[in-house]
């Protein structure tokens, strides 16, 4: 049985990945968590001839948290409010966190072997909250936890054709950091195929791509943020950690924000980035999870500068992280 979860199914993000989902062979159950909604999505989805038994499984029902995230492979996190014009990733910390970490307690109680892929934002505070959440109940795998940052990718390869012109599908650039304005930095100098940019075009390329959701985010002009392009990405790394844990792919390479405790190369990346514990870098994926975290190598003048920027904006949302497990704890919330 491969099952995997979606929590905040029911959502912008949820209804569309979870469709992706279903359509993705390798899932044997899908389990469609929400507030609301969830056994219509369900029986929708259901209908689909493709493996995946769907459910769909509510709040208010009887322990239904516990019975959508119970024997789950893979659990996905899109749970929480999305942006409003005018408003900043960590504008929706205040509710977001709150969530994202009751729906921790319940993986750490119910599943804790799960890999947990987190979108709700901000992700840069929100994954540091789950491994909080996990490590209090003794059970934080740290290469099982994965802020999704795959949407900078899908962006970063968009953009940069538009102006190079190459097939868009077919460009890769690398974009580490994390996932929020200026903690978002897209390496242009390692863009494959390989294309010279000028510096103006450089600096244009990377504010895109720092801002891309701020661009969706006024299209939408209040209602909401990225979905379908959300959908996709996350589906798409869902598959990479899929392939790699169930069906032994061996050499996928994705980014994501992960714990650089989680293995050694993590450690020695970890120095590179004035002792963060959290960065978004290229990650191997093997049967365990994360396998090895790719280097910050060869940066240019104008890379260096952007990762000097990001570094204390990165610690300021990790800490506030940390520090909202910590509050909660104490208040025995
Ligand atoms: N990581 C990324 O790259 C990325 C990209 C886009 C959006 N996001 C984030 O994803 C989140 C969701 O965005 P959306 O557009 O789908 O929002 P949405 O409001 O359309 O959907 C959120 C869903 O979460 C549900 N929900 C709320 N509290 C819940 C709880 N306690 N348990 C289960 N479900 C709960 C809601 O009922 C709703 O169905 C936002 O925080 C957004 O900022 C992240
Ligand atoms: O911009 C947002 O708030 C949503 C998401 O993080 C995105 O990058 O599109």
């Amino acid at each position: 049985m491969v099952k995997v979860t979606v929590l905040g199914a029911s959502g912008g993000i949820g209804q569309p990945l979870s469709l992706l989902l279903k359509l993705n062979t390798t899932v044997t159950n899908l389990a469609l968590y929400d507030l609301v909604n969830t056994p219509g999505v369900a029986a929708d989805l259901d209908h689909i001839n493709t493996p995946a038994k769907v459910k769909g499984y509510l709040q208010k029902d009887n322990n239904g948290l516990e019975h959508a995230v119970t024997g789950s492979h893979l659990i996905v996190i899109p749970a929480g409010i999305p942006r409003k014009p005018g408003m900043t990733r960590d504008d929706l910390f205040k509710i977001n966190a709150g969530i994202v970490r009751s729906l921790a307690t319940a993986i750490a109680q119910f599943a804790p072997q799960a890999f947990i892929l987190v979108i709700s934002n901000p992700v840069n505070s929100t994954v540091p909250i789950v491994a909080e959440v996990l490590k209090r109940h003794g059970v934080f795998d740290p290469r099982r936890l994965f802020g999704v940052t795959t949407l900078d990718v899908v962006r970063a390869s968009t953009f940069t054709a538009e102006i190079s012109g190459a097939v868009s599908k077919d460009v890769t650039v690398p974009v580490v950091g994390g996932h929020s304005g200026v903690t978002i930095i897209p390496l242009l100098s390692k863009i494959t195929p390989k294309h010279e940019f000028t510096h103006e075009q450089v600096a244009a390329l990377t504010k895109r791509i720092q801002f891309g959701g701020d661009e969706v985010v006024k299209a939408k002009d209040g209602a909401g943020s990225a979905t379908l392009s959300m959908a996709h990405a996350g589906a798409r790394f869902a598959k990479a950690v899929l392939d790699a844990t169930v069906n032994g792919v061996a050499g996928i390479v994705e980014p994501a924000y992960v714990y650089l405790g989680a293995v050694d190369s993590g450690n020695q990346l970890k120095a590179t980035v004035d002792g963060l514990d959290y960065f978004s870098s290229n990650i191997e994926l093997g049967f365990y999870g994360v396998r090895n975290i790719q280097p910050l190598e060869d940066l240019s003048t104008y890379e260096q500068d952007l990762l000097r920027a990001a570094i204390p904006e990165l610690k300021k949302s990790i800490d506030k992280g940390v520090a909202f497990v910590e509050e909660a704890s104490k208040q025995k919330l």
